[in-house]
């Protein structure tokens, strides 16, 4: 299994030359305070300006270079982290690509937005951090102490003391803020998932009035993340100051007790320049070292959560046979098909068996929640059955690999989704490479192209996501259209000319008739006029199959059809 730690071992030439000019670079920070010390020692105490010269060039030569290695280290960081955040975000997307219903569920929608987004983020740019920001702070401390050391032992061991205590402090706050920042993503997952909700569901909020009580919600989970992190940044804003009061203190305590030292004769002044310097740069590279440190937990955090994405094994995994063969076969068989929802107690479907072939339409009516869709959704695969199997050329489909099962099929699904672009390109979207006149005819087929016609810019008009800029029976025209360019073996239609009047539901059945001519159609529908010629009507009653055959047959045989068209139908049409 991939994890999130797998992707930066892909970047380990990187890392590594970082990690070697991070050295180079805090070597040559600590280097120019040296220099300095020396000026003064030997330059300006003594009058030897060709040494200050001397010095003095080599000190800009340091800081040239010092410079040039951290344009270059800030340079190949971005770079890593942009790298390392799109290889991620790339596995998540391919990997989410094979889930199931289901398998979305376990993680839920909102939560995998944000850990598709954020936390990838997060997780580039900590480890960035990490290079640029944390790492010197060891370096710097290392060779900052050997350098004091080196210079004198005395005050050395005043830096080590100022390490000491800012060390204790920031460690008691570490352990109050962690949990703080670990709960950051989890709060961030609960704002999305309600800035989700009441943004897809405005109309209804507006509808209701329910914008006070939507804002209630909103509220509150907005302010639990504001509290958390107002908590986190007092945190952070504390540790400043008393690192700075540290410091100071720090630089007093090199003042007082290296004037009393230089005045013994036992140090020069430039020692004592040098050795505030170097009290100064370990502890302000380790303020900075202790902040980013705070932040790894969360990006820790991020990481599990991302590998918890691709931890998990696609519940539907594609079979091997490549092309079932067509031969004696009915088309589509189920055979004692039953399914259950996860979670659910008793099974939605029982013993469903039924086939049909090429040509032939099915249709499928019944009560709401009889499971009509429930199948529609078996038939691509979308859950896998728990009982009995579903055939395609005499061929289970759990044997076909998904891509070629859905290739297979034009589905036009209850809920028509459309995305954001032209009108013809999200007709294309079931046929790729369709021209324009492809384009043209399935929109004919689907009485959608005079509708079309008159958009102000016709078949190139904008569609906004979710098709939300047009009405309910335009929506489905456009669903039906993007599955007849397709030219399936198969036809789902899951109860998609509700939203059409009755006169171009009649009349997109008829044009359909002529389209569809060999291929097998599965139409889900409440409307028994719009089932009526159907060459099989499967009738579903709580999961089970009520009845099955024609209109006349079934008005004769099926009690629950016979309930559902003296609901519908008038006393002639009945007879
Ligand atoms: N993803 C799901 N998880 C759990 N239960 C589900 C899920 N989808 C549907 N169900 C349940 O399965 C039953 C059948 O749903 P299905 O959508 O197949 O009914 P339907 O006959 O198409 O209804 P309608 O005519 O109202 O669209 C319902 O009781 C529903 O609550």
């Amino acid at each position: 299994m991939i994890r999130v730690k797998d992707f930066l071992k892909n970047y380990k030439s990187t890392f590594a030359a970082l990690i070697l000019f991070t050295f180079l670079q805090t070597l040559g920070t600590l280097y120019i305070p040296t220099l300095k010390a020396a000026i003064v020692n030997n330059g300006v105490l003594r009058g030897n300006i060709s040494y200050i010269a001397k010095v003095g060039a080599i000190m800009l030569l340091t800081s040239v270079l010092t410079g040039g290695i951290t344009v270059w280290i800030t340079r190949m960081s971005a770079d890593a982290s942009a790298r390392i955040s799109r290889d991620i975000r790339q596995a998540v997307f391919e990997k989410v690509q094979l889930f199931s219903v289901n398998d979305f569920n376990k993680i839920g929608t909102a939560s995998m937005i944000t850990r598709a987004t954020s936390d990838v983020t997060l997780i580039g740019d900590t480890t960035i951090m990490f290079i640029i920001m944390l790492l010197p702070a060891p370096i710097m401390a290392i060779g900052g102490l050997c350098l004091a050391f080196l210079k004198d032992k005395v005050l050395a061991m005043i830096i080590v003391t100022t390490m000491i205590i800012f060390l204790i402090i920031a460690l008691l706050m570490g352990k109050k803020v962690i949990p703080l920042f670990k709960q950051v993503q989890i709060k961030m997952d609960s704002i999305n998932g309600l800035f989700r909700e009441t943004v897809i569901g405005v109309r209804v909020i507006r509808a209701f009035n329910r914008e006070k009580y939507e804002k209630s919600r909103v509220d509150a989970a907005s302010s639990a993340y504001a509290e958390n992190a107002v908590r986190i940044n007092k945190m952070i804003a504390i540790l400043e100051p008393i690192a700075m009061i540290i410091i100071n203190g720090g630089i007093i305590c090199i003042l007082w007790i290296g004037g009393i030292r230089a005045g013994a004769g036992v140090m020069q002044i430039g020692d004592i320049m040098a050795m505030i310097e170097y009290c100064f740069l370990i502890l302000i590279f380790l303020i900075i070292g202790v902040m980013i440190f705070m932040y790894i937990p969360r990006a820790q955090a991020c990481a599990e959560r991302i590998d918890e994405i691709l931890a998990i094994n696609p519940e539907i995994i594609d079979g091997a046979v490549i092309e079932p063969e067509k031969g004696e076969n009915a088309h589509l068989q189920f055979e004692h098909v039953t399914f259950q929802y996860p979670n659910a107690e008793e099974p939605i479907l029982s013993d469903i068996t039924f086939q049909s072939k090429a040509g032939e339409i099915t249709a499928i009516i019944g009560g709401t929640g009889s499971g009509k869709s429930t199948i529609a959704n078996l038939i691509l695969r979308f859950f896998e059955v728990q009982g009995g199997c579903i055939k395609i050329d005499g061929v289970d489909i759990r044997k076909l690999p998904q891509k070629v099962l859905r290739n297979k099929v034009g589905y036009v699904p209850q809920k028509n989704f459309l995305f954001s672009g032209t009108v013809a390109e999200n007709i294309r979207y079931g046929m790729e490479d369709a021209t324009q006149a492809q384009i043209e005819h399935a929109a004919q087929v689907a009485q959608a192209h005079y509708f079309i016609m008159g958009l102000d810019q016709q078949y190139e008009s904008y569609v906004a996501q979710g098709g939300n800029n047009l009405s309910g029976g335009q929506k489905q025209r456009l669903a039906i259209a993007r599955a007849i360019i397709r030219k399936p073996e198969f036809y789902i239609f899951d109860d998609s000319f509700s939203a059409l009047d009755f006169k171009t539901d009649a009349k997109l059945r008829q044009a359909l008739r002529n389209e569809i001519k060999n291929a097998t159609v599965v139409m889900v529908a409440q409307r028994i006029n719009t089932i009526m010629d159907a060459d099989q009507i499967i009738v579903l009653e709580d999961g089970k199959i009520a009845g099955i055959g024609k209109h006349k047959e079934l008005m004769k045989s099926c009690e629950v059809y016979k309930q559902i068209a003296a609901s519908q139908l008038r006393e002639d049409e009945m007879a």
